[in-house]
């Protein structure tokens, strides 16, 4: 599927002129409403007053990361009279998205278009609200650090039918096989459904989710959406189109919601064995339950199928990769594993704490390249304060999770692959980057760290991963918001075939 993809060359004359007179009243507007004696954080200032400032959309983290040599750590620009943030900091993003959570941790998708889109629909779009803590609520009596245990059989029971499966890629290409274990894993936990198949039904709803939405969380891109009336704008208008690729935004999310919860509902009627976190919740109380909680619950599966998709697989496609161009860390892991373990012995949970080699493969694996690299947007609801910056109410701040995990201040060499940095460390979850910040850190990330951590290590204990040419390592990863490798190459092989 496409992504969302608006391109400027689509927009007819007469709402373009609309658009810049309309960006130059909100651009003076917001320049007007600045106290006097503060400034906004610096950045480029793009068209005078119109404040239309040309953003990368192709790996922006590395486009950030440049322009805060210039700027600094916090950078701010204006499109269409929205005010930008991008933090590049460690220091700025505990300072703005943790110690001033309760100010900074909205979504921007107030929108008439983002309603259409149904954004309120998804934990990690919804706006800042009692919508979004009862979301949140729901995700965390299932997604917590003790919910999380409960999903560790079947993340066992599925990474090893992966194991079985991956040597032979004539099949299935390398990364689909981790495309269909990051969502199988998340299919059989919610629903007690498995799937064969990314490619269709209701895995490919969880894959589009991703697609439509890949450009969406990248700074800047969606200031289109201030420009108004766009929404009441025909479908045979020039300019119709962007209402109905956020209608089929909604729609997608319905199916991908309605299709498996369909099943499941079925799957009860006909097995009483049936078991599913979806099963257990709609048995609870059933005779309290108004239609709001059945929608909440419906929702949360939808959106953990859809959150893992991407991110999940994102984090073990880069692990392989790692291996495949750094062959001596590999055979380091491996080392450890047959010492620790004995040779062939697959891992378990109770044996993560006594390998602390391949904590740091996967340490270094969510440092390297954060699936997520920009992160998802925050927003202010009130006007905030960074030093002695202003940044409006309304504001959409992004942290360049890439630019923390490439701090060379922090991290030596930021660029290589090195497990080592964290050996001797405290390897706390809360500590790992990858994950987001405040309020609205990742709702899944302690099944997160349990999958990518059980597949790093089962692999590495049963598989040998064959090398790739060692060039630009950004040339293996995709540009957009979701990053992944765009495919991998490499052999997997048995450990006991050499
Ligand atoms: C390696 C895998 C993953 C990574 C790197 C990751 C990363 C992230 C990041 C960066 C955010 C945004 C945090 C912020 O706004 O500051 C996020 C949000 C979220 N993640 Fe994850 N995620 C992963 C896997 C998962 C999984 C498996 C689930 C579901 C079980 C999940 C559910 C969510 C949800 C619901 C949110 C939105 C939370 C909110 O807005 O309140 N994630 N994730």
């Amino acid at each position: 599927m496409e992504t969302l993809h608006i391109p400027s060359t689509f927009f007819p004359s007469t709402l373009i002129t609309n658009a810049l007179i309309f960006s130059a009243i909100l651009g003076f507007l917001s320049y007007a409403r600045r106290p006097a004696q503060l400034s906004y954080p610096p950045g480029p200032k793009g068209y005078w007053l119109l404040g239309l400032v040309k953003v990368p959309l192709i790996k922006p983290w590395l486009t950030y990361v440049e322009w805060g040599k210039k700027y600094g750590d916090v950078i701010h620009f204006t499109r269409f009279g929205r005010h930008y943030v991008v933090i590049n900091s460690l220091e700025a993003a505990n300072e703005i998205l943790e110690r001033q959570a309760r100010l900074t941790s909205d979504r921007p998708t107030r929108s008439k278009l983002d309603q259409i889109a149904d954004f309120r629909r998804i934990l990690a779009t919804v706006p800042y609200g009692d919508r979004w803590r009862a979301s949140r609520k729901i995700f965390h009596q299932n997604f917590r650090a003790e919910a999380s245990v409960e999903y560790r059989p079947i993340e066992v029971k599925h990474v090893h039918r992966f194991l079985d499966g991956i040597a032979d890629s004539s099949e299935m290409p390398l990364k689909d096989r981790i495309a269909i274990l990051s969502q199988i894993v998340m299919f059989d936990s919610v629903y007690g459904l498995e799937i064969t198949t990314n490619k269709e039904g209701m895995s490919q709803h969880a894959r589009d989710i991703i697609d439509l939405n890949d450009l969406l969380f990248l700074p800047g891109w969606d200031a289109f959406k201030a420009i108004p009336f766009l929404d009441l704008l025909p479908s045979w208008f020039p300019g119709g189109h962007i209402r109905a690729a956020h209608e089929m935004v909604g729609e997608t999310f319905r199916a991908a919601a309605e299709g498996p919860w369909g099943q499941t509902m079925d799957a009860m009627k006909s097995d009483e064995n049936h078991s599913s976190i979806m099963a257990k919740l709609v048995s609870e109380n059933p005779e309290n339950k108004s239609s709001e909680d059945i929608e909440l619950i419906k929702n949360m599966g939808m959106q953990a199928v859809a959150a893992a998709a991407d991110t999940t697989m994102s984090a073990i496609c880069t692990f392989f990769l790692a291996m495949s161009l750094y062959p001596d860390i590999q055979l380091k892991a491996q080392q450890e594993l047959d010492t620790v373990l004995g040779r062939g012995k697959t891992p378990t949970f109770d044996d993560r704490s006594s390998l602390p080699y391949i904590e740091a493969v996967y340490r270094e694996v969510m440092r390297w390249h954060p699936a997520l690299p920009v992160g998802l947007p925050h927003g202010s609801i009130e006007d905030i304060y960074y030093k002695n910056y202003y940044i409006p109410k309304g504001t959409t701040i992004s942290a360049n999770i890439w630019a923390m995990t490439h701090d060379e201040s922090k991290f030596d060499k930021p660029d290589q692959f090195i497990p080592e940095r964290h050996l001797n460390k405290k390897n706390d979850i809360h500590s790992i980057l990858a994950f987001g910040f405040g309020r609205r850190v990742c709702a899944g990330k302690y099944m997160a760290d349990d999958m990518t951590w059980l597949t790093i290590a089962s692999t590495l204990a049963t598989k040998n991963i064959s090398s790739l040419p060692n060039k630009n390592v950004e040339d293996y990863f995709s540009n957009g918001g979701f990053c992944s490798t765009k495919s991998l190459d490499c052999k997997v092989t048995p450990r006991s075939e050499l």
